[in-house]
């Protein structure tokens, strides 16, 4: 059994065993069941809430991302992924945000980066704590080339500081260094040779790669990449799949929400599922996906099938699904318990 297994004890970056199996069976020991305690969790999010007029978007009770694994969060269409997204990097507020010196109610909404509170935070602060997200649409900036697009990715860009843009030395060598990283993850990305092009000539596929090497520039300990995978051809989908595992390998945590489900099988270690903005479920990949529940929901009674896509993932039946299977588990607990 993996040294990690039997002690759940917390692990850094650095000591992972870059072993996806011992990261597995760490995850393997664990409670699948929303809001499941992590033995080591980056991320902690609770109580958060996002409503548009009389419609509930994200109604999350508790959630903990893992530290070093790659986490899928999958679910319908407007099951409210990416709101969620939104409100955990600060481009959205939740309903119930913490009021400014308002301590801790227990209503309001709470979560927490590396132990930092995000709470109350800007979406650039919370870039800067380390946690980094893509979008659905790409932001690449078309009229700026690639390096520029991913210099602006750069923590310590010169010019969002003024103290340093007065220092010019310094100014100049942070410079080069950004260059210098910019480069190597364009080789890293196979965009080196369109390092001098404008961003606005890429394939869409390309423009997800330089997302996703723009968003390394800040050497984020968690990366969030919404829908990864849209609009890229087959050709450069296994490339993009291998730069997800090799993050998670180097020991960068990886959140990402997908609707390729051959994709989440295949490279998350850990899959929560959303539905009507709360967490349903949670585990391995191929206990949620392989799940009866899970399988029934995606694709009706065709369990010889891989799971291709989640148009017939409709809420309604992932919901009654889920309540089946909570009834299923009660039932187990009052057999257990006679
Ligand atoms: N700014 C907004 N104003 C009003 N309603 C919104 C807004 N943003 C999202 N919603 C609604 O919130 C719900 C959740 O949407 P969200 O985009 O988060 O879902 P999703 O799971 O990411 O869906 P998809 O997989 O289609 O991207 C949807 O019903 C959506 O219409």
């Amino acid at each position: 059994m993996s040294e990690l297994a039997p002690s759940h004890a917390p692990v850094r970056p650095g000591e992972y065993p870059h072993d996806r199996a011992a990261l597995r069976a760490t995850l393997a020991g664990l409670e699948q069941v929303p809001g499941s305690a992590k033995p080591d969790p980056i991320l902690t999010v609770d109580r958060i809430e996002r409503r548009f007029g009389g419609m509930t978007a994200v109604d999350v009770d508790h959630l903990e991302v893992q530290r070093g694994a790659i986490t899928a969060l999958i679910g319908p269409n407007g099951a409210g992924k990416t709101t969620f997204f939104n409100l955990l990097t600060g481009f959205d507020r939740p309903t119930n945000a913490a009021r400014p010196f308002g301590g801790s109610a227990p209503d309001r909404a709470r979560w927490s980066f590396e132990g930092r509170d995000l709470g109350r935070t800007t979406a650039t602060r919370v870039a800067r704590a380390g946690m980094i997200r893509t979008f659905q649409l790409t932001k690449a900036l078309s009229r700026m080339t690639v390096l520029e697009n991913m210099l602006i990715g750069a923590a310590d860009q010169p010019g969002e500081n003024l103290l340093v843009g007065l220092i010019k030395p310094l100014w100049a060598k942070r410079e080069r260094e950004n260059i210098a990283r910019a480069d190597e993850l364009l080789r890293r990305f196979k965009l080196d040779a369109k390092r001098n092009d404008m961003a606005g000539g890429l394939s869409g596929g390309q423009k997800k790669l330089l997302e996703m090497a723009r968003a390394l520039m800040a050497e984020p300990a968690m990366i969030m990449l919404d829908e990864p995978m849209a609009g890229v051809n087959p050709a450069l989908t296994q490339s993009l799949l291998d730069h997800i595992q090799m993050l998670r390998d180097e020991g960068t945590t990886v959140l990402f929400v997908e609707h390729d489900m051959h994709m989440v099988r295949h490279i998350s270690d850990w899959v929560v599922v959303m539905a009507q903005g709360q967490i349903i479920a949670e585990g391995l990949p191929e206990d949620v996906m392989s799940s009866e529940a899970v399988v029934d929901a995606y694709l009706g009674a065709h369990h010889d099938r891989d799971l291709g896509d989640d148009d017939v993932l409709t809420t309604g039946v992932i919901r009654a699904i889920s309540e089946e299977v909570a009834d299923e588990a009660a039932l187990d607990a009052q057999e257990g318990s006679r």
